[in-house]
């Protein structure tokens, strides 16, 4: 293991929790920055985060805190951990508190409404940094929580802070692989998420194990679609942080997408699915964001239309599966295929 150092974690979420937890364990001195106050008292009380992670012991080394400069000042590594949406807000408020040395890494699958950027992107711009790397892969939190055999991938441009990372975080239940390629890993956790919410609408549904393999095969394909078109390297997605992910959270209920999914297939709304789950399901708006850019560029993507239809135009699921079933015939892996082949 190596010495210990300071780290810190943004966010008092599932997977914040699950990170820090890991660090401190390891031996590090980890600041985990949560706004909540009673959150807060209650870990530094019981060594608990009932509301996130329930029942999960968390180590002395995990310092929680409400404030943020003594979280970043001087920590080696700061993970970021926010939901999308406050993702840019909560990274801003840091920028007084770091220094030339410090790595940011982004473990948040989303995109930004406006801008179209992905959260390190966000980080490189609001802390005019580049050191910045993406923390991805099929990593439920709750199953970490119970230390079931886990791997992630860290990626970054900066190989030496890949493999600080991986010294930092991994332990006998996570291990963590590194890649070069920060964007394909990022796009790849963001776009599994809308597609494990149609896993969860067919699961719902009662539909075979046929149809979950089809789902996830062709999401892949229209996901490598897109990723080409945004310029984007489509092979990342066979990775941990592409299919990896995709088959993880289009199977397992500890998914929230794919929980929002299973209650919208079961007749619940948009907006009752989304109270019921009183968590982040980053996928929602990531479906409208990539919705609208695949409309922009002109690219084919008929799972994610017809989810946008059924979400946020009222079409019904059956009548959407049947026009994907009865569509134009297409070719298997065509997004990897040349001309001519
Ligand atoms: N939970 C999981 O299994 C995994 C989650 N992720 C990603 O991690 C990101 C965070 O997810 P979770 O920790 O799971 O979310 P969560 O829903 O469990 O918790 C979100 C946390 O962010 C905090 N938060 C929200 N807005 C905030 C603001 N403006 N200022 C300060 N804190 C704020 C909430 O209070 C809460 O503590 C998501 O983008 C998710 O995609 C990645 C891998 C696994
Ligand atoms: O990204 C995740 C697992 O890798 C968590 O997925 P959910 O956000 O759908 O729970």
């Amino acid at each position: 293991m190596t010495e210990s150092v300071k780290i810190a974690v943004l966010g008092g979420g599932s997977f914040g929790t699950a990170i820090a937890n890991i660090a401190a364990e390891n031996g590090h001195q980890v600041f985990q920055w949560m706004r909540n106050a009673e959150a807060v008292e209650e870990i530094l009380i019981t060594r608990q985060n009932q509301r996130y992670m329930p029942d999960y012991h968390l180590n002395e080394n995990l310092v929680p805190t409400t404030d943020l400069e003594q979280a970043v000042t001087d920590a080696v590594v700061v993970f970021v951990a926010i939901p999308s949406k406050s993702f840019r807000s909560v990274v801003s408020q840091i920028k007084p508190f770091i220094n030339d040395s410090q790595f940011f890494v982004s473990t948040t699958k989303g995109i930004e409404v406006e801008s179209f950027k992905l959260m390190s992107q966000i980080i490189q711009e609001e802390l005019d940094t580049e050191q910045v790397g993406v923390l991805s892969g099929p990593n439920l939190a709750k199953e970490i929580a119970k230390r079931h055999l886990t791997a992630s991938v860290i990626a970054s441009a900066d190989e030496d802070k890949c493999q600080l990372v991986q010294q930092l975080l991994s332990n006998d239940y996570f291990r963590v692989y590194a890649s070069n390629d920060n964007y394909g890993v990022e796009l790849g956790g963001a776009l599994k998420n809308i597609y494990a919410i149609i896993s969860g609408l067919a699961a719902a549904m009662g539909l075979g194990e046929n149809t979950k393999s089809m789902l996830i095969t062709r999401s892949l394909a229209e996901m490598s679609r897109f990723a080409v078109q945004l310029g984007a390297n489509p092979m990342t997605f066979l990775g941990l942080s592409g299919v990896g992910d995709l088959i993880v959270t289009c199977m397992s209920p500890l998914s929230r997408n794919y929980r929002v999914g299973c209650a919208i297939g079961k007749g619940k709304t948009l907006e009752q699915a989304v109270d019921e789950l009183g968590e982040v399901a980053e996928g929602i708006n990531t479906l409208k964001i990539v919705y609208d850019k695949a409309e922009e560029l002109g690219v084919y993507m008929p799972l994610v239309s017809g989810l946008y239809q059924v979400l946020y135009e009222g079409a019904q699921i059956k009548d959407v599966a049947r026009n994907l079933m009865l569509g134009a015939h297409k070719q298997d892996v065509e997004f990897a295929i040349k001309d001519g082949e």
